[in-house]
């Protein structure tokens, strides 16, 4: 099995160095002919609007919603997970997504007041109790569509982690805590597509 992560902008080496600390092996993707050879896809958090005007400058824009469409586990993490929202709220002028997610996502929800913070989260779809999540600038879940479904929720009932099929989101960053149960989460996605 091998993980790609999406190294177009933002902190992708972080994810990679979870996955070498998980023990997968992960390659930095940023060309089309990387996507074909990974069982598995991160894209982490940075600029959602910088990401998506990199991914249609390299050329990676629509074989990375083909990637998605072809049942390509993804994971994304907080500017990951817009890039992965069929509609975005708030998003720059003209910003567009790959899409594959049946949610709305709202860029910045929390505004400057509350530009990072840090809270507990309830994920039952996890074993070993409550997920400390850490949000930088981070988008929320404002909608969830009939295919999508809420895995995480803040204390006033706002979705910040969602899952559709092969597709998992979160608003905030796990690669910036030791807790790394979504990363598994993902990796179990993605083990079950490399044994076909
Ligand atoms: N930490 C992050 O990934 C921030 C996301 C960023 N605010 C965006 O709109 O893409």
């Amino acid at each position: 099995m091998r993980i790609g992560v999406l190294g177009l902008q933002g902190d992708f080496r972080e994810h990679l160095a979870v996955m070498s600390t998980l023990g997968a092996e992960a390659i930095t993707v940023r060309r089309e002919a990387e996507l074909a050879s990974i069982d598995g896809l991160i894209i982490p958090g940075g600029e959602s609007s910088v990401m998506d005007k990199l991914s249609r400058t390299f050329g990676l824009a629509e074989p990375l919603k083909a990637a998605v469409a072809s049942g390509l586990p993804v994971y994304g993490t907080c500017a990951g997970l817009i890039m992965l929202a069929d509609t975005i709220l708030d998003g720059m002028a003209g910003q567009q997504t790959i899409g594959g997610l049946d949610v709305s996502v709202r860029r910045n929800a929390f505004g400057s007041q509350r530009d990072s913070f840090e809270e507990d989260l309830d994920v039952p779809v996890l074993d070993g109790g409550q997920v400390h999540a850490v949000f930088i600038r981070a988008p929320v879940v404002e909608s969830v569509g009939p295919s999508a479904t809420p895995l995480g929720t803040l204390r006033d009932g706002r979705v910040v982690a969602v899952e559709q099929g092969n597709l998992l989101g979160t608003s905030f960053h796990p690669e910036m805590t030791h807790d790394y149960r979504f990363h598994e989460y993902f990796l179990a996605k993605a083990r079950a597509r490399a044994a076909g």
